[in-house]
């Protein structure tokens, strides 16, 4: 772990000494602070990465001085001390802001883990605020990845730009919508974002929505309709799956790039019309230029402003900050607590190849959020088709030793103090028995 600092505000000093003790090798440095007063103002002037707080201080409670702190330092997140017995006033500091709460007398093991993972979630918070503050438009396109500055970058140029015809490439699921909605804030205060899946409609339908017809321009039009071209008007029209558009289709799409005027179906005379066209495909579109399924002057027309969504594989480091995020979404959404994710499960994740990309991701963490609230996600709770495709991925042989025999300790380490209560164990693991069993078998144990 790379240096921390942890404040311990406690009145106990031969705790803060003990505390000091137990977390030197862990490359974690203490400071201590016998009340509220003298935590507040050494908090202010040394930043510490997370503060331990005791309820029972001798000027001001915990809880009272939980609220200032979290009002002067909301990024430093706090750990409440409570003695047995407090539980409860620890679950209130909890709803109040504290992340966490440990109970005296400590399992160092415990204190280790919980400022790891304080530490780690504070990491997250830092990122996704500063990743949001140099991109503020993007700022629905989460990673912080070399790929992902650069493409945030690039929609900074081209929103700012006068371009007006823009298209985006990239494999399913890898956040071309996502592109295109965050280009046109760029852009734009106010206007329409109007939006058309070409794979979706038929061939007719597509043109009578997107450009659309006069009243009995064909069998069951009983009235003028307002395409969505119109819509878009002095804003953006994405036209999502572009690739499949169909021949005949494209033609009159070319046209209207080229004149920004297009007739509705059934009409004779020419609209104008100030639109942002951005087309998105996960089509090789110069392939299948070559293989005549799509104008070769329609596509030189569209990728005049090209962008590259990259696949998830292509920037494996943006993974964590994903799940982090999905994590906090769906948790918020369901009411409940975000699931905790060890770090085996992050490195293997970081090996998967994701396939369906970002949408995959999500997908998953969506399922583990509301099947796990709240708990600490480790590989056994992964479907089989992770753990068997990330088993084919190589990873360092050193890695993986290091790994097993680490765990091979903790497992160890937890029998031996439950008298091999596997049970026991496996809730002072913190995972499920089942999963403790497993492990035994897999390393041999
Ligand atoms: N960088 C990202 N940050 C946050 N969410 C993302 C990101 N990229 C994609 N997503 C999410 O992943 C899902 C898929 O994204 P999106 O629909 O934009 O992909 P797509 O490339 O347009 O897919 P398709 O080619 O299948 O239409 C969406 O829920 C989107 O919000």
């Amino acid at each position: 772990m790379n240096n921390l600092t942890v404040l311990v505000i406690d009145d106990e000093r031969n705790l803060v000494r003990s505390i000091r003790f137990a977390l030197m090798d862990q490359n974690i440095e203490v400071l201590g602070a016998g009340t509220a007063r003298e935590g507040f103002e050494l908090a202010k002037s040394e930043l510490p990465d997370m503060i331990l707080l005791d309820l029972g201080l001798p000027d001001l409670s915990g809880l009272e001085l939980l609220p200032q702190l979290r009002q002067a330092l909301p990024d430093i997140p706090v750990i409440m001390i409570s003695a047995h017995g407090d539980t409860r006033a620890a679950v209130k500091a909890v709803k109040e802001g504290a992340l966490d709460y440990i109970t005296k007398p400590f399992e160092w093991e415990e204190l280790v883990m919980l400022i790891r993972r304080s530490s780690e979630h504070t990491h997250m918070v830092r990122e996704l605020n500063f990743h949001r503050q140099r991109y503020k438009h993007t700022h629905r396109l989460v990673g912080n990845s070399p790929q992902m500055e650069q493409l945030c970058q690039t929609l900074e140029l081209i929103g700012r730009s006068s371009g007006k015809t823009v298209l985006i490439s990239g494999p399913s699921g890898t956040g071309k919508a996502l592109v295109a909605r965050s280009l046109h804030d760029v852009r734009f205060i106010d206007a329409p974002f109007i939006e058309i899946n070409c794979a979706a409609l038929p061939e007719q339908l597509i043109e009578a929505e997107l450009f659309g017809a006069e009243r009995g321009a064909y069998t069951g039009a009983i009235q003028h309709r307002s395409g969505l071209i119109a819509l878009a008007d002095g804003g953006t029209l994405f036209l999502d799956e572009v690739g499949e558009l169909p021949l005949p289709l494209q033609a009159k799409l070319l046209s209207f790039l080229e004149n920004r005027s297009y007739r509705p179906i059934g009409g004779n005379r020419e609209i104008q019309a100030d639109v942002v066209v951005m087309a998105a495909t996960n089509r090789d579109l110069k392939a299948e230029v070559g293989q005549g399924n799509f104008r070769s002057d329609l596509y030189y027309r569209l990728n005049i402003l090209p962008i590259n969504a990259p696949s998830l594989a292509e920037r494996a480091d943006d993974i964590p900050l994903l799940i982090h995020h999905f994590s906090q979404h769906f948790a918020s959404q369901e009411g409940c607590e975000p699931p905790i994710w060890n770090t085996e499960i992050l490195q293997l994740l970081r090996r998967y190849a994701w396939p369906g990309n970002v949408r995959e991701l999500r997908n998953l963490v969506e399922r583990i959020t509301i099947l796990h609230p709240g708990q600490e996600i480790s590989c056994d709770f992964l479907p089989n088709e992770y753990l068997e495709a990330a088993d084919m991925m190589p990873s360092t042989p050193a890695y993986t030793k290091a790994l097993e025999e680490k765990e091979r300790q903790l497992i160890l380490d937890a029998l031996q103090e439950t008298g091999g209560q596997k049970g026991l164990a496996a809730e002072r693991l913190g995972i499920s028995r089942h999963a403790l069993k497993r492990r035994i078998q897999r390393l041999g144990l």
